[in-house]
């Protein structure tokens, strides 16, 4: 059976180390707690550090025994490791950049060092693991690079990947010094999810703008493979809440705690210690509603509960501080004989104590300055059974993407907060309730089940349609039948585009003219006995001629448009019609003098908008608005707008690659026919050859109709000298 490995920096289990020897406990985190309903299910294994250092192998193989029986397995990391990769890249690097606190991020080489060899090293005990059947689950930000190395370790593996944090613009990922290594390393996975559709955006707009890399309709094609992208919002077992809430042991602490308080209302605010969850702002804002409304003095108590956290990480400890600090002031301030405004508690709760407290809660203050979701909110919604209770939430908190029945805020504006606890405390329980009731149906349905489905269901998805519609690689078994069927044959002819294929893609086309090498290796081909070389380019015919028209090849330019066969004149394709491109130019200047970088070629019988040196997200703009305009001006024409690689084509319908290329196959019969090409117009050329041809796309990734890839113009090359003998 395959099964499904989950990997992540911490494990659902932290090992501590007391008096009595070891013991095992919950760690806590939004990412432990959401996914340990699944793991535990059948053989599925959950990969990821204990959370202590070990002392000796005995005390390993005791962690790693005690672990096996609950379907985990450690990855032990020492004091350096930690230090390096845990509190320095991971949580003084990327944690703040990826939160838009990029004011507190360090950015050190010996930091990079360590969260790459803690990379490896989790790669290592995942392949230590897998089989070549099982999903890889890889979670966060801890863990970037591992999809990579997983995929150069096996390539065929099936490798997904989950952020559980924001991702933010691209123009803080690319102050990283490591960002290319990152975005790489991500798109080692199949499938990559993220929390909301907001952060997927940020995420392909790095990729194109860092990487280069095409991106469409959630689809990134790199150079071997296609990676999906989607958000997946993340939700929690909420029938685990919901029960804890109303349990014996609940009840009983809620009773405690309420005879303890007497009538005092309570709004509660619970959170791992953060910078970026907003903790100190809520406390001023706190100070700010007992000002503005000193009736709620003596009357309303904050509960807060901070989980320590990362306190060895500088800016946490100085939170630490901060928040120890403003709450002795504010208690010292405003406290009575009878009454605690802030009741404050620096420690971890068992969940029912939690569930307890967020049943008892009248108010709920979630208000992080950024969060990737935030589950403490969907668990308060959950442990709400008899659907009392108000839910303040930050419009920068994933969650609010979903709750949009909570009273959403904006946790900078300190007057807004102070407004909306306040609302909260006088709503109508009407109004309670119908809020709750919808929050409650939609975090009830999408749920952390539903959540690791979704997820699932898309990566098998994703890699099922890899499969089906990948285009086999040239490898050599396939090159030694291709030579063997060109010798057995008696007549050949091969197709070959120019940019792209013969030569590489450059900015500037005018300065793709061949070099030497090529000139002679199309000579040498043209020498072999009946063979045909077929030069089929989109150029105009013209610059073909200068550049190759002293050779005995045939050409097939701009198109389909003009052709010569190999000594002859050159012929048009049919009765063509160029008088509309007087109309038509000035559209295309009008979108040359809006686009820094565009600029117009003009063909006998086509023009064509380029915008290869325009700015990557303006250009796709820009081009998208022109092709609205054109397909307007050329309805009910015989004209065709076509779209290739950072090019708009004007151009006359019913002649392309493709229908010339039917021409010449039929003129020119042949039992071995090769055809190489590079872009969308090679398409229509790979589609008029009969099945038993060679067709191949140079460049991997991007579907094809042609039956094999070939990576690069330079092995394009090699192909060809291997037909010369
Ligand atoms: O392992 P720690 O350094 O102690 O940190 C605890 C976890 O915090 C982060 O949680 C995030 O994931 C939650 C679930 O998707 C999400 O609701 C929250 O907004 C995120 O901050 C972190 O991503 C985990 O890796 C840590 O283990
Ligand atoms: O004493 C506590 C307080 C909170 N939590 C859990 O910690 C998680 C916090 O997740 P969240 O997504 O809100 O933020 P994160 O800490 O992951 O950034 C929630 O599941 C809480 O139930 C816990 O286990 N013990
Ligand atoms: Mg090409």
């Amino acid at each position: 059976m395959p099964r499904t490995l989950i990997v992540s920096n911490r494990l659902p289990t932290k090992v501590l180390r007391t008096d009595d020897g070891l013991t095992f406990q919950p760690s806590e985190g939004g990412l432990a707690t959401g996914l340990g309903s699944i793991y535990r299910q059948g053989d599925n294994l959950w990969i990821g550090w204990p959370g202590l250092f070990v002392q000796d192998e005995g005390e390993e193989q005791h962690i790693k025994d005690e672990l096996r029986d609950d379907n985990m397995a450690p990855v032990f990391l020492t004091e350096d490791e930690i230090r390096d990769f845990y509190e320095g890249f991971s949580n003084s690097t990327l944690w703040p950049t990826f939160h838009y606190f990029s004011e507190f991020a360090t950015y050190e080489q010996t930091h990079w060092e360590a969260y790459v060899a803690v990379n490896q090293k989790f790669c290592q005990a995942v392949l230590a693991q897998a089989g070549p059947e099982d999903t890889i689950w890889v979670h966060d930000y801890q863990l970037l690079l591992l999809p990579e190395l997983l995929r150069q370790a096996r390539p065929e593996a099936t490798i997904g990947f989950f952020l559980h944090i924001p991702f933010p613009s691209q123009e803080l990922i690319r102050v990283l010094p490591w960002r290319t290594e990152l975005l790489r390393g991500m798109l080692g996975a199949d499938l990559i999810g993220f929390h909301t559709f907001g952060y997927m955006r940020h995420f392909l707009s790095a990729v194109t703008h860092l990487l280069g890399l095409p991106a469409q309709n959630g689809q990134i094609e790199t150079p071997n493979r296609s990676v999906r992208v989607d958000a997946f919002p993340m939700g929690i077992d909420y029938e685990r809440y919901a029960q804890a809430a109303v349990s014996k042991e609940a009840q009983q602490h809620e009773a405690e705690y309420r005879e303890a308080l007497r009538d005092t209302r309570v709004i509660l605010s619970i959170d791992r210690l953060d910078y970026t969850k907003g903790i100190a702002q809520r406390l001023r804002a706190f100070d700010l509603l007992l000002q503005r409304y000193p009736e709620w003095q003596g009357q309303v108590s904050l509960i807060m509960l901070v989980v320590p956290s990362r306190d060895q990480v500088p800016q946490y400890a100085a939170l630490k501080e901060e928040i120890d600090e403003l709450v002795g002031r504010l208690n010292a301030q405003y406290r009575t004989i009878s009454w605690n405004p802030i009741l404050y508690f620096y420690r971890s709760l068992p969940l029912e104590e939690l569930t307890a407290l967020y049943h008892l809660a009248e108010v709920a203050l979630v208000t992080p300055m950024r969060d990737g979701m935030n589950l403490v909110a969907k668990e308060y919604i959950a442990s709400k059974g008899d659907q009392r209770g108000v839910l303040i939430l930050s419009e920068r908190a994933g969650a609010a993407r979903e709750l949009s029945d909570a009273l959403i805020i904006n946790p900078t504006d300190m007057s807004q907060l102070a407004e909306a606890m306040h609302d909260a405390l006088v709503m109508p329980e009407e109004e309670q309730q119908t809020r709750l009731s919808a929050m409650q149906a939609l975090v009830k349905r999408y749920n952390v089940f539903s959540w690791t489905r979704l997820f699932m269901n898309q990566l098998a998805y994703t890699k099922m349609k890899q499969h089906t519609l990948a285009t086999e690689m040239l490898d050599e078994a396939t090159t030694t039948q291709l030579l063997a069927d060109f010798r057995g044959a008696s007549q050949r002819i091969i197709l070959l585009d120019y940019d792209g294929t013969l030569v590489g893609f450059n900015p500037n086309p005018q300065r793709a003219e061949p070099d030497q090498e090529l000139r002679l290796l199309l000579r040498s081909l043209t020498e072999l006995p009946n063979t045909r070389v077929v030069i089929i380019s989109g150029r105009d015919h013209q610059t073909l001629e200068k550049w190759l028209g002293h050779l005995p090849i045939d050409f097939i330019a701009e198109h389909g448009v003009w052709l010569r066969t190999a000594g002859g004149e050159w012929q048009l394709f049919g009765q063509l019609r160029a008088d509309w491109k007087r109309d038509l130019r000035p559209v295309l200047e009008l979108y040359v003098a809006r686009t820094p970088g565009a600029f117009i070629e003009e063909k006998d019988y086509s023009l064509v908008w380029h915008y290869r040196r325009a700015d990557t997200d303006l250009g796709i703009e820009r081009a998208r608005e022109l092709m609205s305009h054109l397909s307007f001006m050329t309805a009910n024409t015989d004209l065709q707008v076509m779209e290739g690689n950072k090019v708009l084509e004007i151009k006359n319908a019913g002649v392309n690659k493709g229908t010339a290329a039917a021409r010449w196959i039929e003129q020119y019969p042949s039992d071995f026919m090769l055809a190489l090409g590079d872009d969308r117009t090679d398409e229509d050329t790979f589609r008029a050859l009969p099945p038993t041809a060679y067709s191949v796309r140079v460049g991997t990734g991007a579907r094809s109709l042609a039956r094999f890839n070939i990576g690069s113009p330079a092995q394009v090359r090699q192909l060809l000298r291997k037909l010369i003998g």
